[in-house]
């Protein structure tokens, strides 16, 4: 990666802050990160717990500098990028779940990809995993400088069936029957090839005896609002089998598509 380039964050929730945590504990300096957020006094708190108060700029500068922007909004929130004026140039990165490629690059510019990345401890334990698409060198080598896996997609159907498949580990903290869980995800495999993968990716990164109250922090930490972690959560809470849980994320990334979808033809 060249060494000047500079590194936009949009969005400075749990995976924004892990983001940029991932940058500084891998060498990128501080002065080629560039972070903005809505400037709740609570995200304020967290950034300069973190260290990261000083790369907090305003939206305008950011856009301005950054060669690549990485977006962490909630896909929900997507329609607010409308108009911030995205500079043609600039490599966009959007990690919001379910939002299609097609309505990105109208929305941001030709040069947005798709990126969808595991839970944040997972990233800051050097054990991530991530996908992009389409894929884009630059990319590529970031991953690599921050120590994340990049896997490798079927097409962009796929990126719905990875992003529920990083709520495995979370799923895993709710259930206690292992064997039954690897049956499950055998079940799966068949349509979803990418969940056997990440089943075995989740088995290397779940964290051992965390107390019940822990089991929360964490996944709290992955779920993003009314999306996929929560639609996994819920299920298993109701009773479902991991594979219906599973398939229920799947299909809730789905949903969130064609509803910002048909919100944007209005
Ligand atoms: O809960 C969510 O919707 C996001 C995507 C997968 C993990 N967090």
């Amino acid at each position: 990666m060249e060494q000047a380039y500079k590194i936009g964050i949009i969005g400075c929730g749990h995976l924004g802050q892990a983001l940029a945590q991932a940058c500084l504990n891998n060498g990128i300096p501080k002065d080629r990160l560039l972070l903005s957020y809505r400037g709740s006094a609570e995200t304020r708190g967290r950034l300069a717990e973190k260290g990261l108060l000083d790369c907090a700029v305003p939206n305008e500068r950011l856009l301005s500098q950054a060669d690549v922007i990485f977006i962490t909004i909630k896909p929900q929130d997507f329609a607010t990028l409308k108009d911030i004026g995205i500079p043609a140039k600039t490599t966009v990165v959007s990690l919001m779940a379910g939002i299609p490629l097609e309505l990105l690059r109208e929305v941001v510019g030709k040069n947005a990809l798709r990126m969808m990345i595991s839970g944040p401890d997972a990233i800051l334990s050097g054990h991530g995993v991530a996908v992009v698409y389409p894929g884009n060198a630059f990319v590529e080598q970031f991953l690599k400088v921050i120590r994340v896996r990049q896997l490798q997609l079927s097409g962009e159907d796929e990126l719905n069936v990875f992003t529920a498949g990083v709520c495995i580990p979370p799923a895993l903290l709710q259930l206690d029957d292992p064997a039954k869980s690897a049956e499950a995800i055998k079940r799966l495999s068949g349509d979803y090839p990418m969940m056997a993968t990440l089943y075995e990716w989740s088995l290397g990164v779940l964290p051992q005896s965390l107390t019940g109250e822990e089991k929360e922090v964490y996944i709290k930490r992955m779920a993003t609002k009314g999306g996929i972690t929560e639609a996994v959560i819920n299920s298993l809470k109701a009773g479902a089998p991991l594979d219906t849980a599973l398939k229920n994320g799947v299909a809730r990334a789905e949903e969130i598509s064609k509803s910002t979808l048909e919100a944007f033809k209005k």
